[in-house]
């Protein structure tokens, strides 16, 4: 298996273009399906995930055609196009689903526009159990029948989607996200309420808006649906990676550099800056993106709780975990999103870091010398935060089972090492 190694202790500096967003690309290549017309998704990043539902897609009949690589400035200038004329099979199956929960967002579009779905369950995952139920929940509310079948869940709805008022009882990226793509072609209105108001909401309401939907309310607990008997082609960018963004500034501050994050943005961000303030980190804003370093020199512990968007993402956890371990003083990190996801938690302390978990909340005491080591992680966000403390820690880091940096960042390796890390890739023979 490919390794990762790292040689720690140099401050990064220069630029970093930020790619378009995984969580957003993801949904956007789901909501072709809804459409016999083909949809066009520009600054589309070069990830495992994006093939792997790539791969789903065809094989529910859409053709896929991948046009451009990096662009000369190192920004992604990748476009997909996706045609789903006729939908081969309402059918995902297990070998696919298993691999990436996302490809449950296919059920909604499969079941608005053929009347009926069958979706392997995705099952747990690294960081939590991560159930299904809101989304079914939400399809039940506008009338399709479900049952568990075999590992399946086998949705119909022979006379068609119905809008109407969908409660939330919990904030879902990914039920506000299917839902909401179904009720696109339900007959009537549907209102979400409690929706989740992630970005990548908003972008997903824009490319189905530009297909010919009704949506009023995206980015707001409220979201109003007016349904239409069909939906045409469109084009779309992909928002920037507000993750990515996230990730590379504490890299920044980790390191003690200076880096400007072309195409990230501010509105993307507002608990992450403000927590980044308050540790030390100084984000200015540019007619470019965000430049990213250390207002006086040294960080400063700083509490943080995971919470929906607006709130700090749950996805950023671990990273600011990692830039923690090096901060003066105290910092209690708490997780409310998922009930597992501090497996990154030995993993740091193997480079040195002083960290004790109670429950949802670890207590990170700072200012640990880091001192590389041979290290792995179980999921994507914990890898990255390896690499983070990596890049910090003296001498050399060596990441193992680094196919999950892969799922979620762009040419890691090449963009880091672009500002001056010395990381390198290692391919196993
Ligand atoms: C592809 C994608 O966009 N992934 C993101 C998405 O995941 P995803 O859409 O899976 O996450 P959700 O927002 O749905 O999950 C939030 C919480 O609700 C729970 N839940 C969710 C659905 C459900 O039917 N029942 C239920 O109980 C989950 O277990 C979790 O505890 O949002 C998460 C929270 O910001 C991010 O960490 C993921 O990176
Ligand atoms: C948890 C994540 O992704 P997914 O929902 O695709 O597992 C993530 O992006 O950190």
């Amino acid at each position: 298996m490919d390794k990762i190694r790292i040689r720690g202790g140099r401050p990064l500096k220069g630029d970093i273009a930020i790619s378009g967003a995984k969580n957003a690309a993801l949904p956007l290549m789901a909501a072709a399906l809804l459409t016999p017309e083909t949809v066009r998704l520009s600054n589309l990043p070069h990830l495992v995930d994006i093939s792997m539902l790539a791969n789903l897609l065809t094989r529910l009949g859409a053709e896929l055609h991948l046009n451009g690589d990096c662009g000369p400035d190192g920004h992604s200038g990748r476009v997909l196009e996706i045609a789903a004329p006729r939908i081969a099979s309402t059918v995902a199956p297990y070998d696919l689903v298993r691999k990436m929960r996302a490809s449950v967002l296919v059920l909604g579009p499969l079941l608005a526009r053929e009347g009926v779905a069958e979706v392997s369950l995705p099952g747990g995952c690294a960081i939590g159990t991560r159930p299904i139920d809101l989304h079914l929940e939400g399809f039940k509310r506008l009338g399709a029948e479900i049952a568990l079948d075999g590992g399946y869940v086998k949705a119909k709805a022979p006379k068609g989607l119905v809008g109407a008022e969908v409660v939330f009882p919990k904030v879902s990226v990914g039920a506000t996200e299917n839902v909401m793509m179904a009720a696109c072609l339900a007959k009537g209105d549907t209102e979400l309420v409690n929706a989740a108001r992630e970005p990548e909401i908003i972008d997903l309401a824009k490319l189905l808006v530009s297909m010919g939907a009704k949506i009023e309310g995206a980015g707001t607990e409220r979201i109003r649906i007016a349904g239409v008997a069909g939906l045409t082609g469109a084009e779309h960018a992909v928002v920037p990676d507000r993750i990515e963004a996230g990730t590379y500034a504490m890299a920044a501050a980790i390191t003690d550099g200076d880096l400007h994050l072309l195409g990230a943005k501010v509105e993307h961000l507002p608990a992450v800056l403000e927590t980044l303030d308050k540790a030390g980190v100084a984000v200015e804003e540019t007619n470019r993106g965000l430049r990213v370093r250390r207002a006086n020199g040294r960080l400063t512990g700083t509490d943080v709780m995971t919470e929906a968007f607006p709130g700090f993402p749950t996805d950023l956890q671990a990273q600011f975990m990692a830039l923690m371990t090096t901060a003066e003083g105290a910092a209690m990190v708490t997780e409310t999103i998922f009930e597992n996801r501090f497996m990154h938690v030995p993993e740091l302390s193997r480079l040195g870091a002083d960290i004790v978990v109670h429950g949802a909340s670890a207590l990170v005491r700072g200012r640990s010398e880091l001192l590389g080591a041979p290290v792995m992680a179980t999921d994507l966000r914990a890898s990255v935060s390896l690499v983070l403390a990596g890049l910090a820690a003296q001498g050399e880091t060596e990441l193992n089972r680094i196919y999950h940096l892969d799922r979620g960042y762009e040419r890691l390796e090449e963009k880091l090492a672009a500002c001056g890390a010395d990381i390198q890739r290692e391919q196993a023979d």
